[in-house]
């Protein structure tokens, strides 16, 4: 054994990995009495958590066997690599050296299905695998994450007393819980996810209506949001957006977001997310539409190409429209926002169902109360809702949020219709102010489009008249 391996023998904790992510993890592990080792395939990596952050109870290596080596048994492993490929291969490289017991958890943002065949490998060689979901970015990931863990409860029990005491802390409990079973963990992070784009969207939206609607500044804005943020539509998200829009650019002295090219990027579980949905049949327009809203960003050139084809409208805002705004947006925001968590709520319900999770909604919006990028002051009525009733259908009917959309519902109704008066977009807005127009429509025009399949291709149809009749066809051209 090296002279560095021996010097951490007996560590508790390895993280292997020791980017943006594994790095803040193994720091927070250590701050809480843990004697940590970690390990990254990049040296510089390795001298940086050595040098910049040196510390007893942490240290990094650059060699994997003296990594694995230097931890007590049953080991636990946290890997914080890149999602997809590296993750097989941190295994296939970490399956010679481990012994029968240890635990392997990865703890980036990995696709369920990857963590589900995973779990199922690290089982046939007599390893025990969790896949856990960690949000709050290198800041939570430093000094409390939120953290969902999904995987084999008896692997759990083996790292919880970690897990529990790094994660984020609030009055309502840890942000840490055992989610459920094999991808669970993983699934519940990705929801999160296709949220947190969807909320993100919704703040872009309202940034955008606003900026272009009354002409305010970034600082304005900020000073409005701020205002915004001590009310019910609190949330981590809008905190982030109210620094950016603070934020000046040190070379020109202007608000830096305004220098920020308009294109956002994408890794990958927006996406996953909403194919996950239309997999499992469950709507979830509002995280599809801010996923589209990033793919038609990105295309800038014809973007710029089409404006000048294509004019939009010429009409302007009223007085009267230009007074009631702020609140319009405010109001709109925070009942768009509840749509949004609806969806994501409703897809986690329908995916524990299909695959026997057994995942508790409340314990979902308990964990997300802090540490995580979608923590928002609504998750606390959110709770409550799924505590008093497990298996609610929707989120949209509970006691806690019907009313309050009522409410809120016509100043939405007015801040979409102005938008699309004067040209200005907003997807997730309009997607989910459809979203709930359809849920709450007892009757759809769906009649229609059924009668058209059988129509054309005799796809059949049910007559409200004769239910007992089942399912008829007709010949639609006599
Ligand atoms: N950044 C964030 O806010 C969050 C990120 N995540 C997830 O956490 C994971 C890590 O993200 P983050 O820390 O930001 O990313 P970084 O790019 O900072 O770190 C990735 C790490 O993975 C290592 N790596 C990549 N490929 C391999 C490989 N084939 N074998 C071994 N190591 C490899 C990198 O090593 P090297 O430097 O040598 O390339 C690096 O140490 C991702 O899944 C990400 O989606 C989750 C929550 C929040
Ligand atoms: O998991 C995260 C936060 O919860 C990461 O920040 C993730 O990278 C965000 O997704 P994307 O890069 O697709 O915007």
């Amino acid at each position: 054994m090296s002279a560095a391996a021996s010097a951490q023998a007996g560590a508790q904790f390895g993280v292997a990995g020791l980017g943006v992510m594994g790095a803040a993890l193994a720091l927070n592990i250590s701050d809480h009495g843990f004697k940590v080792v970690g390990w990254d395939r990049d040296a510089k990596h390795v001298d940086e958590v050595n040098q910049k952050h040196g510390r007893p109870e942490l240290q990094a290596l650059a060699s994997l066997e003296s990594f694995v080596a230097s931890l007590e048994r049953p080991r636990r492993i946290l890997l914080m690599v890149t999602a997809g490929a590296a993750v097989d291969q941190m295994l296939e490289r970490l399956f010679p050296l481990l012994s029968p017991g240890d635990v392997v958890m990865d703890a980036g943002n990995s696709w369920f299905q990857d963590t589900r065949r995973r779990e199922e490998l690290c089982k046939s060689k007599g390893f025990r695998f969790l896949g856990v979901g960690v949000s709050g970015g290198e800041e939570g990931a430093r000094h409390g994450p939120s953290i969902m863990p999904g995987g084999p409860t008896e692997a759990y029990a083996l790292v919880r007393p970690v897990l529990e005491a790094i994660a984020a802390r609030t009055d309502e409990g840890l942000c840490v819980t055992h989610v459920g079973p094999d991808g669970a963990g993983h699934f519940v992070k990705m929801v999160h996810n296709g949220i947190e784009y969807a909320d993100m969207q919704l703040l872009a939206e309202t940034y955008d209506v606003l900026r272009r609607g009354l002409g305010l500044s970034a600082d304005a804005l900020a000073d409005l949001f701020s205002k915004w943020n001590e009310g019910i539509a609190e949330s981590f998200l809008l905190e982030t957006t109210i620094k950016v829009l603070r934020k000046k650019d040190a070379q020109t002295g202007q608000p830096l977001v305004d220098l920020v090219l308009d294109k956002a990027g994408q890794k990958g579980t927006g996406k996953w997310t909403v194919q996950v949905a239309l997999d499992l049949g469950v709507p979830v327009p509002s995280i599809a539409a801010s996923l589209d809203a990033r793919v038609l960003s990105s295309m800038k050139d014809e973007r710029v190409a089409a404006s000048r084809k294509l004019k939009g409208p010429s009409e302007t805002l009223s007085a009267e429209e230009k007074a009631q705004l702020a609140q319009w947006a405010h109001d709109a925001l925070y009942a768009a926002r509840v749509v949004t968590y609806a969806q994501g709520m409703r897809l986690i319900q329908a995916a524990s169902q299909e695959y026997k999770w057994n995942i508790s909604l409340a314990e979902m919006a308990r964990i997300w109360r802090g540490g995580c990028i979608i923590r928002a002051k609504l998750l606390t009525p959110l709770r409550e809702s799924f505590t008093r009733q497990p298996d609610l259908p929707n989120l949209l009917v509970s006691d806690a949020f019907a009313p309050v959309l009522e409410k809120m519902a016509p100043a939405w109704r007015k801040l979409v219709g102005v938008a699309t008066k004067v040209g200005i977009p907003v997807p997730v807005f309009s997607a989910s102010l459809a979203y709930l127009d359809s849920y709450r429509s007892a009757e759809l025009p769906q009649n229609l489009t059924q009668a058209q399949r059988d129509a054309f291709g005799a796809h059949t149809y049910q007559r409200r008249d004769k239910p007992e009749a089942g399912f008829v066809h007709t010949d639609w051209n006599s």
